[in-house]
């Protein structure tokens, strides 16, 4: 068997479509959605991806602002940004890419954005607010996961997902995610006993633990659907310089239903997920301005 391919460029390229005529008819109601990227630092991952991140939304018609500060930057002169960024009402979403250096305590910076721009969904109450259920901003990249699964028609429900890695920004949400989707769900990590023992028995694995090639063939279930999370440049051997994920694809495909690549999965529909949450903060902010004209 070889494994049907879940393509994020394929459908990232449908969702950003949509997204861009969202964007079009709240420019044409006079708001045009606008994401404020904050990049600390030099690293050369961060910078591309922030590239990318400013790159998609212009050709979504979003508006982007990009304030990037050197490596020693004191944390103050980013929050007193933070706090100009959240009073602005042309600013409808707020990304600070992480991680940050060392001197910045990360949580004061998330918790420092104003909740309604949290495109993110790093903010402890959006979090809480997954947790329970409720209306919230979704991390955008479980959210891009959960819109895969969708798209290739896996079924969620009372299926076993196991998750591997148990991070703040991919492997908490994304369980959340899949309980809230009737999911039974079993995270994973560097802790676990008998790893292996776990991943056989999983329906929809999810790898997100950082490892090159990590899971492999032996590890999954035949027909399981594999969303590969992971995005490790290669620093030797014959691959060297390429980009590949936690899952080792060549093995892992001759075993697998469906599975993500590496790049062109996951890494593109997290990108789609922050246009879409910019975009449905532009909304609320064109609902509001239209019932209270003048404000
Ligand atoms: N506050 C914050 N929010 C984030 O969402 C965030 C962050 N910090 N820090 C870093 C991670 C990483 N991340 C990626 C986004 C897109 C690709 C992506 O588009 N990858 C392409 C390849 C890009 C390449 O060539 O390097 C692909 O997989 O096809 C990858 C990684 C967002 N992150």
């Amino acid at each position: 068997m070889t494994a049907r391919i879940i393509d994020g460029n394929v459908l990232s390229a449908r969702v950003r479509g949509e997204i861009a005529d969202r964007a079009a008819t709240l420019s044409a109601r006079g708001v045009q959605p606008c994401l404020a990227v904050i990049l600390v630092g030099a690293d050369p991952a961060s910078a591309v991806y922030v590239r990318n991140k400013v790159a998609a939304c212009e050709k979504a018609g979003l508006r982007s602002l990009r304030f990037d500060y050197p490596q020693d930057a004191a944390p103050a002169e980013v929050m007193a940004r933070l706090a100009e960024l959240n009073a602005d009402p042309a600013v409808h979403g707020i990304l600070v890419q992480l991680p940050l250096p060392p001197q910045f305590d990360e949580t004061a910076v998330l918790e420092a954005i104003d909740l309604g721009k949290d495109v993110d969904g790093f903010h402890a109450e959006n979090v809480g607010r997954l947790s329970q259920n409720r209306e919230a901003f979704i991390p955008c990249t479980p959210h891009g996961v959960m819109k895969m699964l969708e798209s290739a028609a896996v079924p969620v429900q009372g299926a076993e997902a196991v998750i591997i890695g148990r991070s703040n920004i991919v492997g908490k949400p994304m369980a959340m995610l899949l309980t809230n989707a009737g999911a039974t769900v079993t995270v994973c990590h560097s802790k676990t006993r008998d790893l292996a023992f776990h991943t056989r028995r999983a329906d929809i694995l999810v790898a997100a633990i950082g490892k090159p090639r990590f899971v492999t063939g032996d590890m999954i279930k035949p027909g399981a659907t594999v969303i590969d999370v992971g995005i490790n440049r290669l620093q030797d051997g014959p691959d060297a310089g390429k980009l590949c994920g936690d899952v080792d694809f060549e093995s892992a495909r001759a075993v697998a239903g469906a599975i993500t690549p590496v790049p062109g999965g996951v890494g593109p529909m997290t990108i789609t997920m922050l246009l879409e949450n910019t975009v449905i903060s532009a909304e609320r902010a064109a609902r509001s301005r239209e019932l209270a004209p003048g404000t």
